[in-house]
């Protein structure tokens, strides 16, 4: 008998604002932010097995086998679930790792979702988000699969539905450490709270941006650069910076000049995940 496989999306975030309004006793610092995905991203393959064995094929550079969050997230499920079935994965890796765009988290929830899938858990999304935010906080967004305004450390969501528009992303050749830019003694942590739903106009600001921008001049020089043709954005604490556009062509045209110099790509702005809309395909 072939083994039951699938094949699933695990889409990139942008933080189309993000503003800090303190630090937790734990240290971790409360934020408000806006998640959109983009229809971008990895794809991860699995193949059940009945060994019970979580094995991860793909190589990371700098990530041993066990950190990865793949493996984290299949072995925490399989854990708490009390599953005697195990798993082969493969990823084809697009997203740049430190880049603000949640490659690890999204690839987190992807096998969160796709192993409740395989091995026929019958878990709600309530209960694999409460797992997904033991992972990392931008787990939780993943799995539910909606753009959403977030508080907390962003595990807590209310769904939203900003424009989508179409966006460039460039990815200056550095990964910026998020710890660092939240221990940055510079880093603006008394932002108001914004108690209007929705999110006012002219909130579109990221609190990370002047520290990230004063420390990494490669994600300066994006944001210069990108600003030229439009309002030039950080996601997370970077380094990835993106505008948008209204139409693919435009998106195309701007990053046709740019990429000559700088790396990026061109994406639909998504407020339904694409790892949701595939598996609502397969239903
Ligand atoms: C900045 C965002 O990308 C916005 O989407 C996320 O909040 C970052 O979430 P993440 O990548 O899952 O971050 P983690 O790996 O959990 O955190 C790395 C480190 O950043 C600091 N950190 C992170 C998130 C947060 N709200 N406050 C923090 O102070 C903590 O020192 C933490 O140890
Ligand atoms: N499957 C994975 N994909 C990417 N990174 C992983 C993975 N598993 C573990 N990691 C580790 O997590 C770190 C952060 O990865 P990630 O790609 O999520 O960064 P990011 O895009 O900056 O995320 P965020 O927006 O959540 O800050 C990596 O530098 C890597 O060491």
């Amino acid at each position: 008998m072939t083994a039951a496989r699938l094949t699933l999306p695990s889409p990139a975030k942008l933080n189309l604002m993000l503003h800090i309004l303190g630090r937790r006793p734990d240290g971790y610092h409360e934020l408000q932010t806006i998640f959109q995905f983009l229809d971008y991203g990895d794809e991860i393959t699995f193949a059940v097995r009945d060994d019970g064995v979580i094995h991860l094929h793909t190589e990371f550079q700098g990530v041993p086998h066990d950190s990865n969050l793949i493996v984290k997230a299949a072995r925490k499920l399989q854990e708490q679930s009390g599953c005697s079935l195990g798993i082969d994965i493969w990823i084809e890796k697009i997203l740049p790792m430190g880049g603000g765009i949640g490659g690890g988290s999204s690839n987190a929830a992807t096998t969160l979702l796709g192993l409740n899938h395989l091995w026929q858990l019958g878990w709600d999304a309530d209960r694999l988000a409460a797992l997904g935010l033991t992972l990392g906080a931008d787990v939780p967004v993943f799995v539910r699969g909606h753009a959403a305004f977030a508080e907390g450390v962003g595990e807590k969501l209310t769904p939203v539905e900003p424009e989508e528009p179409w966006y460039l992303v460039l990815v200056p050749q550095v990964s910026v450490s998020t710890a660092e830019i939240f221990s940055d003694p510079l880093l603006t942590r008394n932002s108001p709270p914004i108690k209007v739903r929705p999110v006012p106009k002219g909130n579109s600001r990221n609190d990370c941006l002047p520290v990230v921008a004063r420390r990494y001049p490669d994600v300066r020089n994006a944001l210069n650069l990108l600003g030229k043709f439009t309002e030039a954005k950080l996601t997370g604490t970077g380094s990835c910076v993106f505008g948008g556009f209204p139409s693919k062509a435009e998106a195309d045209k701007v990053s046709a000049l740019l990429t000559e110099t700088l790396t990026g790509f061109v994406a639909k702005g998504s407020n339904v995940s694409m790892l949701h809309r595939k598996l609502q395909s397969l239903l």
